[in-house]
C-alpha cells in the first residue's frame, strides 16, 4: 500500500526538522509543500496574518476547524503563552494521527489537544466534556460550507464572548461565499479582510476576521 501525501510530509518533518522547535517544524512543511508536493496547510504568507492576529488576541483558549496535518495547530502553538490552551477538531482519523505525531514532534502537544470527530457533534461537548468556558480565538480551517453552520453553532453553545477572535481561510479560494455573506451582514460581528495569496500559489486568496460583539 503506498504511501500517503500527509505520511510524505509526515516523515519529511521527521527526517529534516529538529525535534521540539516548532518553527523548524512549519519551515519543514512550508518546504516540503513549496518543492515537492502542494499541500492545503495555510503556508507561510497566511500563516503571518495567522501569526499577528493571534498575537494581538492573546488568546487562553482557541479553537481550530480542521487540523489536516496540523501545519497551523504547531503555528499557533509556538506563540501561545504556556498556560494558554488550543483545541483543534479533526474527523478524519488518517490526518489526526499523523497530526498527533507532528505536533507531539514539535513539542507543542502540552498546549494542543486534538478532538477527534465532526465539529458539528464535538462543539456542543467543549463546555462540559472539555472545560470550555468561551473561546478566545476560533479558526476555521475545514470544510467551506461548515463555516457558517459551526459559527452558528459556537454561538448558540454560547462559546463567545464580547471580542471573541474568528479567523477564516480561504475567503477566495476555494471560497466561502454563503460564510461572507452571513458574517458581513450580521450586526454581531466587525468584520476585517486580509488580501493574501493561495498557501504555496500564486493565486490570490484571502482570510477574513471577524470580531463577535456580544
Ligand atoms: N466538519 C468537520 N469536522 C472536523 N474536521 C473536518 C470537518 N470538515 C472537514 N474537516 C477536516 O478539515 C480538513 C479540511 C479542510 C478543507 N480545506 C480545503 O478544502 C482547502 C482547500 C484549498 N484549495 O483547494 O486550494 C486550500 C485550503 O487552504 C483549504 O483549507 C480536513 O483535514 C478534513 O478532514
Ligand atoms: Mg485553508
Amino acid at each position: 500500500m503506498d504511501q500517503s501525501k500527509e505520511q510524505r510530509i509526515l516523515n519529511f518533518v521527521l527526517q529534516n526538522a529538529v525535534r521540539g522547535d516548532p518553527q523548524s517544524v512549519v519551515d519543514t512543511i512550508d518546504k516540503y509543500c513549496s518543492q515537492k508536493e502542494w499541500a492545503m496547510n495555510v503556508g507561510d504568507e497566511k500563516g503571518l496574518i495567522l501569526d499577528k492576529i493571534l498575537e494581538e488576541a492573546k488568546p487562553s483558549t482557541s479553537l481550530e476547524l480542521g487540523t489536516y496535518c496540523g501545519y497551523s495547530a504547531v503555528r499557533m502553538a509556538r506563540l501561545l503563552k504556556p498556560s494558554a490552551r488550543l483545541l483543534t477538531i479533526e474527523f478524519n482519523p488518517k490526518f489526526a494521527a499523523i497530526a498527533k505525531q507532528i505536533i507531539e514532534f514539535a513539542g507543542v502537544q502540552e498546549k494542543v489537544k486534538i478532538l477527534e470527530g465532526p465539529s458539528e457533534e464535538i462543539i456542543p461537548q467543549l463546555k462540559k466534556k472539555h472545560e470550555v468556558d468561551t473561546l478566545d480565538f476560533v479558526f476555521l480551517d475545514h470544510w467551506k460550507e461548515r463555516y457558517t453552520p459551526d459559527t452558528i453553532l459556537l454561538q448558540e453553545c454560547g462559546l463567545l464572548r464580547k471580542g471573541t477572535v474568528i479567523l477564516a481561510d480561504n475567503i477566495i479560494c476555494p471560497g466561502a461565499p454563503e460564510f461572507i455573506n452571513y458574517i458581513r451582514n450580521n450586526s454581531h460581528f466587525v468584520c476585517t479582510n486580509y488580501p493574501s495569496h493561495l498557501e504555496y500559489m500564486k493565486v490570490k486568496d484571502a482570510m477574513e476576521k471577524a470580531v463577535f460583539l456580544g
